[in-house]
């Protein structure tokens, strides 16, 4: 290869999309187009589905938006299961119900009103079908690989805020709350349930974040309250720029660990719902976070453990993960 060609290559491996396409005249003045693609790309694994662009767009800022990727049939189905949950007309075993902080401490009420977001949907066959969706599953396979585990399931129904901003999720990273590496094996997909703007509290993301290392995380210091483990970065740069990133029912961002993001207030009268799923590579392992930043999240999950089953120490943090995490695609193999 030409010397010329070496150096181009070398620009595009650093990642400008704008060279991702290099057009020149050959000698008798015709154009001839020449698209490389690059070998370095460290975030994203060869595919046919990525376009070279959207690999470049995650390289470099951490996310990557689908649009209309999850069909507004099965998104109806999603929310028909989670009105069940409400219901309580099911009850999967180890779901994990959250109410605002705000009326955690208010009368019972029997329905959605009363539910910030549900956890550990695994064992609901309706829900966990998002998690096994191959539309989600061939792009989850661009980042992770093909041995695939959903590790950490949600559907967020954010309600109207209660006028003390407590429908915020603070600033944070998601790798704070796992035990498991290494770090880029790891994908959040997040499905808009329905429009989702800046008035009812759309994605917050600072871009290229998640080229940085995991920060200390602990609860900010918000007047009106905090939910239980929403903790944020402890010391962030508010000067770098943040996308809100609107979305429309069934648009699917994957975003990286290291991707620090929140979201905004509700300030509209109805419930602003998404569901989710982290997943890992199924080769991923599990580590010691004692010592780390991580500390802090280990012991809080212990003392909730210790107060819903009962459980000592005898459960280890990473024994948490492991009871949850369930198989979608390929073999099991360490986690
Ligand atoms: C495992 C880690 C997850 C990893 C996620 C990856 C990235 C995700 C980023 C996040 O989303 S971080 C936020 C994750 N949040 C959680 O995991 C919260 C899990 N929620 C819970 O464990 C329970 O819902 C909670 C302990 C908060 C309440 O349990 P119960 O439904 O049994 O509540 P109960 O009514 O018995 O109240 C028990 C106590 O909790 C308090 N409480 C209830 N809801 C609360 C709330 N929302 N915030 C703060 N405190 C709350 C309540 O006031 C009461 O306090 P006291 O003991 O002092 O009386
Ligand atoms: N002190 C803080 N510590 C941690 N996170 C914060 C703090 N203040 C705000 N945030 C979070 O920062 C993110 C971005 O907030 P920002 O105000 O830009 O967006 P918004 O509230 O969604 O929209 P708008 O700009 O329309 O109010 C949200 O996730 C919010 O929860
Ligand atoms: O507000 C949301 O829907 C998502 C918040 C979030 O970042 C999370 O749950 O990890
Ligand atoms: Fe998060
Ligand atoms: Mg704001």
């Amino acid at each position: 290869m030409s010397r010329a060609a070496d150096r181009l290559k070398a620009v595009l491996n650093h990642l400008d999309p704008s060279l991702a396409c290099v057009r020149a005249s050959n000698t008798s003045g015709q154009t001839i187009t020449h698209t490389y693609q690059p070998h370095n790309l460290r975030y994203t694994n060869d595919n046919d589905l990525l376009s070279l662009d959207q690999r470049l767009f995650y390289e470099k800022n951490g996310f990557v938006v689908i649009k209309n990727l999850v069909s507004k049939e099965d998104i109806d189905r999603f929310r028909g299961a989670f009105e069940r949950i409400c219901r309580r007309e099911v009850s999967p075993p180890g779901l994990l119900v959250m109410r605002d902080v705000a009326i955690a401490n208010s009368e019972f009420v029997p329905d959605q009103k009363a539910v910030t977001k549900i956890q550990d949907y695994q064992e609901d066959p309706e829900l966990f079908r998002y998690c096994t969706l191959p539309e989600v599953l061939q792009y989850v396979e661009c980042f992770v690989g093909e041995d695939i585990m959903a590790m950490h399931t949600m559907l967020i129904n954010k309600p109207p805020d209660a006028g003390k901003k407590t429908s915020r999720h603070p600033l944070h990273q998601d790798l704070h709350y796992f035990p498991f590496r290494p770090v880029d094996k790891i994908v959040c997909a997040w499905t808009a349930m329905e429009r989702i703007t800046r008035q009812n509290g759309c994605l917050v993301v600072l871009p290229g974040t998640h080229t940085g290392t995991l920060k200390e995380h602990d609860y900010p210091e918000w007047e009106g309250g905090v939910n239980k483990m929403y903790h944020g970065v402890r010391d962030f740069d508010p000067e770098l720029p943040r996308a809100h990133l609107e979305m429309e029912k069934g648009d699917t961002v994957f975003f990286h660990p290291l991707l620090i993001h929140g979201s905004g207030m509700n300030q509209t009268t109805g419930f602003r719902k998404a569901i989710s799923c982290h997943y890992a590579s199924a080769h991923c392992f599990y580590i010691d976070v004692k010592d780390t930043t991580q500390e802090n999240i280990e012991e809080e999950v212990r003392q909730i453990a210790e107060r819903k089953y009962g459980v000592t120490d005898a459960i280890r943090f990473q024994d948490t993960w492991a009871l949850r995490g369930r198989l979608v695609k390929g073999e099991r193999v360490s986690l």
